[in-house]
């Protein structure tokens, strides 16, 4: 059985390692050296391997599980993950708008924009702040537990920093970067193998294989953009502050979100990001434009699968280069 100046030494190395971590894949501002940090790694390593007793699950050296899975359990969403009514144009987007503020009295009220990333939706699910099950969308009600694949994201906490709940549950779309997407595609031509259509089909067929480590070798990313359900975390007056608390726990939030007043600032912030989308390092097809007051959302509730207070404005359609 293991001392306790050992005990002390792996809670110590996670803690460290976990904060790193963090650091070097969420915020992109590490303040350790690779070697610093491989060093660390391999100190936890060679006492797990000495002291089986005290691996945990949600240590640094376990990103990637177990063996290939035979298939996936379904999970069943403990809220339902809803889909986003479109708007194509400026007309549709300020009918959206001119509806919620008749729904709501005329009430002035904050908008969050942020862009609509082209990937995979999922919901990651964190007891005590540890990371333990990750599902995709499904048909919003259940889904597949893609938890083992989720793990080897390095921008996904496996435990979180500062004061979670008990039980919270977030939302993010995982993505492969666009660059990513070439240097695999180039890999698989030189292999001839078969390429993948653009970065969320592979992104997609990467997050579903069955052995974990194809999905580690593989730079998938992931942007958080929601708590599963506001009412899990009582004290939140509004979205935006949701976010500001979820990078606090170290998930990874996109800095172009924006916080807009007028219905002008969106479609400014929509225009931007017409001219901008192709300069970024992952594929966006769109702008979610969501009523930022929790209060607010709920008493514009849901129609069909669809939040009345949220709406995604698409980009143009562009043609195929065939
Ligand atoms: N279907 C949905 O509710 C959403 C889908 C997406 C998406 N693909 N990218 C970003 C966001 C966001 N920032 O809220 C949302 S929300």
């Amino acid at each position: 059985m293991a001392d306790d100046s050992i005990v002390q030494r792996v809670a110590e190395l996670r803690r460290e390692l976990h904060y790193h971590n963090h650091r070097y894949y969420v915020m992109d501002d590490p303040v350790i050296s690779d070697f610093d940090y491989d060093m660390l790694l391999q100190e936890l390593r060679t006492i797990e391997e000495e002291h089986p007793e005290l691996v945990t699950p949600d240590s640094p050296t376990h990103r990637i599980g177990g063996d290939p899975a035979e298939g996936f359990v379904q999970v069943e969403h403990r809220h339902t993950m809803l889909s986003l009514g479109n708007a194509f144009d400026d007309e549709s987007l300020e009918a959206w708008y001119r509806r919620v503020r008749n729904l709501l009295d005329d009430a002035d009220f904050s908008m969050t924009c942020e862009l609509k990333i082209d990937g995979l939706a999922v919901s990651l699910v964190y007891e005590d702040g540890v990371f333990v099950q990750g599902a995709t969308r499904g048909n919003g009600f259940v889904g597949e537990n893609v938890t083992q694949n989720l793990r080897t994201i390095r921008s996904i906490p496996l435990v979180l920093q500062g004061d979670p709940p008990p039980y919270l549950e977030v939302r993010g779309e995982v993505y492969m970067p666009v660059e990513s997407f070439r240097r695999l595609n180039e890999e698989r031509a030189e292999r001839g193998e078969q390429l993948f259509a653009n970065p969320r089909n592979s992104g997609a067929g990467t997050i579903r294989q069955l052995d974990p480590k194809v999905t580690a070798s593989r730079n998938m990313q992931i942007w958080a953009y929601s708590l599963g359900d506001a009412g899990d975390v009582p004290g939140l007056p509004d979205h935006w502050e949701a976010l500001e608390w979820l990078k606090s726990l170290g998930f990874r939030i996109n800095p172009n979100n924006r916080l807009c007043y007028t219905v002008e600032e969106v479609k400014d912030y929509y225009r931007e990001f017409v001219e901008r989308r192709h300069g970024l390092p992952y594929e966006v097809d769109g702008v979610v434009v969501k009523v930022n007051p929790f209060n607010y959302q709920s008493s514009l509730g849901v129609v069909g699968r669809e939040p009345r207070w949220a709406v995604a404005y698409k980009f143009p359609a562009e043609r195929a280069v065939t």
